[in-house]
């Protein structure tokens, strides 16, 4: 579907894979839950809210597949696909959120093939719905970005993390559309460079100057007086801080040393007030992403690697936190927050 990340189409999920950017735009579309799945654990399909969208167009790929099975099984293999779908990947809230938002009202519906449209149609609202949201952040941040400011981003959380727009690159956008002159250093994000591949390509497509680095260079720069601000996404938003890519709290901490504003946009449906940041599981994914670039072994064989994909960040270290219904300055006393 032209514009969107990730859609339904005959057969099966549609989705832009990410992995092959920003050398080759091609798209892949995954007829079986199993095959999603493997997209998501992959990152051809990333990002939290995209990831949402993903879950609940995955609980559609599995009543479609289900209805071709018996009618007495139809609800079980549903429920079997969405833990396959839940735990592919266990740090962002969105995954989880989005197949449950969809997964609920199947259970729902005793007909299968009219649980089945439910399914396809409910994901295709949370889409629609992502994208609208998305704008709302947009228009709600765009006044933090001076006319002329200099923004530093981590990772990608533009419309390939969403189904469209962006979330952190979503009040980029909205600034530019509001007329605003601004300029974008984004940071490259090792090990697997979604700063430099992902949020380098969109913004260069945008026609909005953008600049990459390499992660350790932005300390250098916000001491040079080069960054005006920070806005980065968000994966999970629990009641004493937040998860976003790896580097993220590095960033935070040297902006608050350099007195820089530092800002997180994200959706509500990124908001997890039931957990403590000390509760979540952060994501290490395989030694490889990390010893070896490009085939090239960079790690001696006998030597550990860690390879966290995400850290939290304190409240204390933002300065506000993006939402569709406004900037939330406060978030230990903010509703969304309270358990
Ligand atoms: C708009 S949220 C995007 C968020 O997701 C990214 O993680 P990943 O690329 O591993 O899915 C990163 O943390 C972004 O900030």
């Amino acid at each position: 579907m032209e514009g969107r990340t990730i859609w339904w189409e005959e057969g099966g999920v549609g989705l832009i894979d990410q992995t092959l950017l920003p050398g080759r735009y091609e798209h892949v579309v995954c007829t079986t839950v199993r095959r999603l799945v493997v997209a998501i654990q992959r990152l051809e399909v990333r990002g939290a809210p995209a990831l949402g969208v993903a879950g609940a167009y995955g609980i559609a790929l599995a009543c479609s597949m289900a209805l071709q099975e018996s009618p007495d099984t139809f609800h079980q293999s549903v429920q079997q696909d969405a833990a396959a779908l839940r735990s592919a990947r266990p740090t962002a809230v969105n995954l989880a959120w989005g197949v449950d938002q969809v997964l609920a009202a199947v259970m729902e519906e005793d007909n299968p093939a009219a649980a089945a449209h439910l399914a396809l149609r409910l994901a295709e609202a949370l889409a629609d719905e992502d994208e609208a949201i998305c704008r709302l952040i947009g228009s709600h941040g765009a006044g933090i970005i001076p006319d002329g400011a200099t923004v530093l981003t981590h990772c990608n959380a533009g419309a390939l993390a969403c189904s469209a727009w962006g979330t952190a690159l979503g009040v980029i956008r909205s600034a530019v559309a509001d007329g605003k002159d601004v300029s974008v250093i984004s940071c490259e994000t090792r090990p697997l460079l979604q700063g430099s591949r992902l949020t380098a390509w969109e913004l260069a497509r945008d026609a909005i100057p953008v600049t990459t680095i390499i992660d350790s260079q932005a300390a250098y720069l916000m001491q040079k007086g080069e960054v005006d601000l920070i806005i980065v996404g968000a994966d999970r938003i629990c009641r004493d801080g937040l998860f976003n890519k790896i580097g993220t709290y590095m960033h935070a901490v040297t902006a608050r040393y350099h007195q820089i504003p530092f800002y997180v946009a994200a959706p509500k449906s990124t908001f997890d007030p039931s957990r403590s940041v000390l509760d979540v599981i952060v994501e290490e994914r395989e030694r490889d992403e990390v010893a070896a670039f490009c085939g090239v072994r960079t790690v001696p064989d006998d030597v550990p690697v860690r390879n966290y994909a995400f850290d939290a960040t304190p409240f204390d270290l933002v300065s506000g936190i993006i939402t569709e219904e406004g900037i939330i300055t406060r978030p230990y006393e903010h509703p969304w927050l309270v358990p």
